[in-house]
């Protein structure tokens, strides 16, 4: 099943403050607006503030003229009309001016959040590109591409409003009972403790719940790997006749995640009800005690009371949201962590100071007692002595896990060596910048990478200097242009990603043309083992022949007419060459490869 725990993966960060503070600095450049953000948050929270005062204030008056009323049988229309415009007027002002503020705060964060997501899209591509290939040995593309999509997506999403609710919600909490203490300490002692109280039981909930939703988080991920390998494997789960257990074993994951959603939806859900409650009750004991004071003090105002009952309920909601809020912001810790994690990685060593060492290559390469692991404990090539002559072919060949990739992987610098040298035309190429030793070189591999967008497009990548007649040129060389022509607008035909709307000799086809057009001194070919069908076969092995024509050729070898047109062949076996020579030679000492070829091939 895909569980991958680790640090890639985790959902709670480890440091929250630090990451934050790393986070916060993140905005140094935007610090003026943030502040400016939060002052308007500041006011337009007090102004929300105000709005129970005025409210009490109307009710205040209005009564009073009621009562006055009573006294002498005589309604104050007037009166009552004045102060009606004018709380009126002053509900209106404040309503719009708040209004306006929320709409500046709002504009100034998401201005501040976009700024941020975007930096660091940007730096977490600079930092893709100069990480080393053994990074991705360590952790998957797929991890490592979440952090640029999902990570800093999340961070998008969750960072305005967690700064705004916070800002927000603290002046609330501070302004309201700062009012409520000064006004009645009593009667606000009363409002705190229910809102403490909820906020006590919700809290244990929470966690309740929490756990509840984790164990539903990770039966979805054993559902996904479940239905992935099922699926996936669909025509072995047939073969094998196992659709039964497949089955059940569905079943149980999914009879798992109805039990565990069931009660994390349960138990998050009866939280509001909760919380209602104990605020009803606040409500209840402010009324009750408000309507005695009422009662028993004659310099008791009727509005005073309802301010009070407002306050009562406005506390108890932006408390509420500091605790939604600070579940929220972990989650940006999180995300925020997770793409620190992969900026701290450490990047390839800086090349900028070397200068360009080779103007014209020829492509004599030699190694000298090259050592190298990509484990400390597991070294992989041993002391490995080579030379190939200009233009010369080497087959590679060998057993699983011989080396063969490795020894392709350190000559274009994918890896450093950890002792010996390799050489191109006498020059080192640790010397050279690892753009500079590649540039030397085509390639053409097993899996023939194809990007959804014209063949022209296909052809020319990594040559988009050369001009439609040159792409046509070479895929003329490349065996290639009769097929091109047979499809439906020829060269402007749309491949689909990954080229699966043609064939997979086709595919390789076409790889072959994009390697003739960069006209590279050196070449690097893993020849595809999968079969295709003969005629195409004959094509990719001329399209191949002509493309080694005059340049020094690398070929991992799987083709019995590759290895017998070799210059030389090199036998690997554990990490060296155990034999070297051409085909005859080779056969003739009837050592290694003699046994593998005889084997292999079926001679
Ligand atoms: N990225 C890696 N990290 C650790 N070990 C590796 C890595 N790549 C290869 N190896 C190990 O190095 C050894 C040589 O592998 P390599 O891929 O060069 O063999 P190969 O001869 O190309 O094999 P094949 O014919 O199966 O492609 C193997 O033991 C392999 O397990």
């Amino acid at each position: 099943m895909n569980r991958r725990p680790g640090l890639l993966n985790n959902q709670k960060p480890a440091n929250f403050g630090k990451t934050f503070k790393r986070l916060l600095q993140y905005l140094s450049k935007d610090k003026w607006i943030v502040m400016l953000a939060a002052l308007f948050a500041v006011v337009s929270s007090l102004i929300t503030v105000l709005t129970p005062v005025l409210a009490g204030k109307l009710l205040t008056s209005i009564t009073d003229i009621w009562s006055q009323k009573s006294v002498d049988g005589v309604v104050d229309l007037f009166g009552i009309a004045l102060t009606f415009n004018e709380v009126l007027i002053l509900s209106i002002v404040t309503a719009a001016l708040s209004t306006v503020l929320n709409l500046l705060q709002g504009y100034s964060l998401i201005g501040i959040t976009q700024r941020l997501t975007y930096k660091m899209r940007s730096d977490l591509a600079d930092k893709i590109n100069t990480l080393p290939l053994n990074f991705f040995d360590k952790y998957k593309y797929g991890d490592v591409l979440s952090r640029v999509t999902n990570d800093v997506d999340t961070i998008n999403q969750t960072l305005t409003q967690s700064l705004s609710e916070i800002f927000r919600s603290f002046t609330l909490v501070t302004a309201i009972l700062v009012i409520m203490f000064v006004m009645r300490w009593d009667l606000a002692l009363i409002t705190t403790a229910s809102v403490v109280i909820s906020l006590i039981v919700a809290g244990n909930f929470v966690k309740l719940s929490q756990k509840y939703f984790r164990q539903a988080a990770m039966n979805n991920g054993d559902m996904n790997g479940h239905v992935e390998e099922v699926y996936h494997g669909h025509q072995v789960v047939k073969v094998f006749n196992h659709q039964k257990q497949a089955f059940e074993e569905f079943n149980e994951v999914n009879k798992r995640i109805y039990e565990t959603s069931w009660k994390a939806q349960f138990v998050s859900s009866i939280m509001v009800p909760i919380q209602f409650f104990f605020t009803n009750l606040a409500y209840i004991g402010v009324a009750i005690i408000g309507g005695y004071l009422l009662i028993t003090d004659s310099s008791f105002e009727v509005g005073f009371i309802m301010m009070f009952i407002q306050y009562a309920r406005q506390v108890a909601q932006p408390i509420q949201s500091i605790g939604q809020t600070a579940s929220i912001m972990q989650q940006t810790a999180a995300a925020a962590e997770r793409i620190f994690f992969l900026m701290d990685a450490e990047s390839e060593t800086d090349e900028s100071h070397k200068p360009k060492m080779l103007n014209k290559v020829s492509g004599h390469v030699t190694f000298k007692d090259v050592h190298f692991r990509y484990l400390p404990d597991t070294p992989v090539i041993q002391g490995f002595n080579a030379e190939v002559k200009p233009g010369q072919m080497v087959a590679i060949v060998g057993p699983t896990g011989a080396g063969k990739t490795t020894i392709v992987n350190l000559l274009m610098r994918f890896y450093d060596i950890d002792s010996g040298s390799i050489q191109i035309d006498g020059v080192d190429i640790k010397d050279m910048k690892r753009e500079e030793v590649r540039s030397y070189f085509g390639m053409v591999l097993q899996d023939s990478w194809i990007f959804e967008g014209s063949i022209l497009d296909n052809i020319s990548y990594g040559s988009k200097d050369k001009t439609k007649e040159e792409v046509e040129k070479a895929a003329r060389a490349a065996q290639t242009h009769h097929f091109i022509h047979s499809l439906s607008g020829g060269y402007d035909f749309n491949l689909s990603e990954d080229g699966l709307n043609i064939s997979q000799g086709q595919r390789q086809l076409i790889t072959i043309s994009r390697a003739m057009l960069a006209d590279k001194p050196m070449l690097i070919l893993d020849e595809a083992t999968s079969s295709v069908d003969t005629r195409t076969e004959i094509l990719i092995q001329k399209a191949m022949d002509q493309l080694m024509k005059g340049r020094t050729s690398f070929v991992i070898a799987h083709r019995l007419s590759t290895i017998k047109n070799a210059d030389i062949i090199f036998v690997m076996k554990d990490g060296n060459i155990i034999e070297q020579g051409n085909h005859t030679q080779l056969l003739e000492q009837n050592g290694f490869y003699a046994q593998l070829y005889n084997s292999q091939f079926d001679v």
